[in-house]
């Protein structure tokens, strides 16, 4: 849906997008992360068709953005981490004006801004003009403008930005509405937990080059780490029964053999992150020596690693890399 390649964008003096490719399936959602000055608002804006890049290509649904920017804004959306609303037009004429300039007929204008407002919980709001409206309100109505016209394509520069927890939590949901209608979205935020609610992908950035980029499974997450040899997959283990927290760690440390601990809750109250080896048999033997040691084991499921877990451990890896 979105392909980029060898892209340099340059700002007077700075190479803010260094050599970036990258490709994003239809239909999924990426999480756009790293670190302030990465150079996301660059890449976004790129993609956008706002700003020029010195060299490289960007196709968006397979048109050239450079080219034929006109006809990618059709099919694209979005919305700026600074954004502007015009304050002399009420909410109501802002998605109007928003669904004409993107091409939207005249009789379905008004069922569109209807429609859009519903989704973005704006129906009361809109006879109000944007001064007369809280941040959070002037941010739904900054994502409305972005997807009045039903973009195929959605890129958010920092989205949920002002708002407070309940207009986050409608957010996600949407942005899960969204996907489920078939659309693609990118998102930017520094709050990862937030994207992890939504996202099927994650692209991280840093000094203007692509760290990694990948999808985030339902199921269990692959890890090749530095201090793992082996690919192994994070999984969550369930205690039955309270054990002594010393004996506890003693006989969960024997019975690991080489496992990484993620996250050791010494309680046993919730369950315990591990990684285990990829291969189905290392996997068994490991949980036959853990019942023999005495472990009640109550469940073993495959877990998501969560994306603040994911971007640190890559950012280590690449660190790693980096380092002689
Ligand atoms: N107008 C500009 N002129 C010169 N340099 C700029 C300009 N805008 C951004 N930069 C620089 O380009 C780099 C990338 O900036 P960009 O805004 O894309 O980063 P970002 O990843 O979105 O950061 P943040 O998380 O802080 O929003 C930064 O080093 C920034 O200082």
């Amino acid at each position: 849906m979105i392909e980029v390649s060898q892209l340099v964008f340059e700002y007077p003096g700075h190479r803010a997008l260094d050599g970036v490719s990258l490709k994003i399936d239809a239909g999924s959602v990426t999480a756009l992360v790293g670190p302030n000055g990465a150079g996301k608002s660059t890449l976004m804006r790129c993609i956008a068709g706002l700003d020029q890049p010195l060299s490289g290509q960007i196709r968006v649904k397979g048109l050239s953005v450079q080219e034929q920017p006109r006809e990618v804004h059709r099919h694209l959306g979005y919305l700026s981490d600074f954004y502007g609303l015009y304050d002399r037009l009420s909410v109501t004429r802002c998605l109007q004006y928003s669904a004409l300039s993107m091409g939207v007929a005249e009789s379905q204008v008004a069922a569109r801004v209807q429609q859009v407002a519903a989704q973005l919980g704006l129906a009361d709001l809109l006879q109000r003009y944007p001064t007369e409206l809280s941040r959070g309100q002037r941010q739904r109505v900054a994502i409305a403008q972005a997807i009045v016209h039903q973009p195929s394509v959605l890129l958010l520069d920092e989205p949920a930005s002002g708002l407070d927890p309940d207009a986050r939590g409608q957010l996600s949901q949407l942005f899960r509405h969204l996907q489920a209608q078939g659309m693609t979205l990118v998102v930017s935020s520094h709050i990862l937990s937030e994207l992890d609610e939504y996202c099927s992908h994650i692209l991280s950035i840093r000094s203007g080059r692509i760290e990694s980029h990948e999808a985030l499974q339902a199921g269990p997450t692959l890890s090749a780490t530095a201090q793992a040899a082996e690919p192994s997959v994070l999984y969550a283990l369930e205690i039955a029964a309270p054990l002594q927290t010393a004996g506890f760690e003693a006989l969960l440390r024997q019975a690991l053999q080489g496992v990484t601990l993620q996250d050791f809750d010494a309680s046993g109250s919730r369950p315990i992150q591990l990684w285990l080896p990829a291969a189905r048999a290392a996997r068994a033997d490991w949980l036959a020596g853990l019942v023999q040691a005495g472990i009640p084991v109550a469940a073993l499921a495959p877990v998501r690693e969560r994306l603040q877990d994911r971007y640190a451990r890559n950012a280590q890896a690449a660190q790693n890399q980096e380092q002689p």
